[in-house]
């Protein structure tokens, strides 16, 4: 069995009487890129800085590293790297300034230093941008010196919260090619997005909402598993089709995309094409192309968390 490097059991966080993040399990293995999924205040945030050990959690266990925490958190310091959602390096440094400043936060000698910069700015190609100051930088290239800045020690953990929020899907490709660098190497990633072809390149990943965990398990596993059949079809009455499908009780969703309607019907039913084309018999609505297909991501999640479903 693979070494798991954090484990939460049962890990909850209270505002007031608001709970943000509800009895959450998690058991992540060295090495794996991680993903937590979930849209806009799921609790992504909220459970790295628990992970982290920047916020104290209202009950629950948490390991990382083989450091409880959040007692052991000051130990865990040099251990773990952390993106924030948030640029947090000074915009009114050049890159080197700021890089040497982290260095020196980690205690580097100053030829340590040196020599870790050389590596990273051409890692990161960054190389020709040394003396520029950062607040003038693209986004592409202040998320490449982000990262540059968090794995700067070499940390075991990697944490990064929504760390492609603000580039284009081309940096993104870029930016994901060297997180597998970091993973192949060893390195643990936690990353939490709410884009689905993000979260579709992690190995495992839990699908939060409302600070609860609705599934986790490897992507291609949670397609597998999915408890409904995906069906697509064309029809030259879409938009009606459409609102028929939904009032049926074994459909969980549909969406449009172009010109289908993808559909989500339970496994209730064996035989789903049949299902809706008895279900439209009686009107005088056409369907021109009706076929099962693979689930995605997105299925999956709207699934668990009923998100652009229908409503009861
Ligand atoms: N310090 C706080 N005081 C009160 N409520 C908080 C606090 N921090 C977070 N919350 C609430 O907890 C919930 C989870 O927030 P969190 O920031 O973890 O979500 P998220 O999934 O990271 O979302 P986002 O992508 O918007 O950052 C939200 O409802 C948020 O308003």
């Amino acid at each position: 069995m693979n070494d798991i490097v954090i484990s939460a059991n049962q890990l909850t966080r209270k505002f007031g009487d608001f709970t943000a993040i509800d009895r959450l399990d998690l058991a992540i293995e060295k090495g794996t890129i991680y993903g937590f999924l979930g849209p806009n205040g799921c609790g992504k945030t909220t459970t790295i800085r628990m992970l982290t050990g920047l916020l104290k959690p209202s009950s629950g266990d948490i390991n990382v590293l083989n450091h409880q925490l959040p007692k052991g958190a000051e130990n865990l310091r040099l251990n773990i790297g952390y993106m924030t959602q948030k640029f947090s390096l000074y915009n009114d440094l050049t890159v080197k300034e700021n890089l040497q400043f982290l260095a020196t936060t980690y205690g580097f000698s100053k030829k340590q230093s040196n020599a870790r910069i050389d590596e990273l700015t051409q890692l990161y190609d960054l190389t020709d941008i040394l003396s520029q100051i950062t607040g003038s930088m693209s986004g592409g290239q202040r998320q490449r010196l982000a990262l540059a800045g968090a794995v700067l020690h070499d940390p075991s953990i990697l944490f990064l919260d929504e760390p492609t929020s603000a580039v284009d899907p081309e940096t993104r490709r870029d930016f994901w090619e060297k997180l597998f660098d970091l993973s192949a190497q060893g390195t643990s990633i936690l990353v939490s997005t709410h884009y689905m072809d993000e979260a579709e390149r992690c190995h495992k990943l839990a699908i939060l909402e409302g600070g609860v965990k609705r599934a986790d398990g490897s992507p291609k596993q949670l397609m597998q598993d999915m408890d409904a059949h995906v069906i697509e079809l064309s029809s030259k009455d879409i938009r009606e089709v459409k609102r028929q499908v939904l009032t049926l009780k074994d459909v969980k969703s549909a969406a449009q995309l172009g010109s289908f309607l993808r559909v989500l019907v339970t496994k209730a039913q064996t035989d789903p094409i049949a299902y809706l084309k008895q279900a439209l018999a009686n009107s005088s609505l056409t369907i021109d192309e009706i076929s099962e297909v693979r689930p995605s991501l997105e299925d999956v999640f709207v699934m668990c968390t009923g998100k652009e479903a229908k409503h009861d």
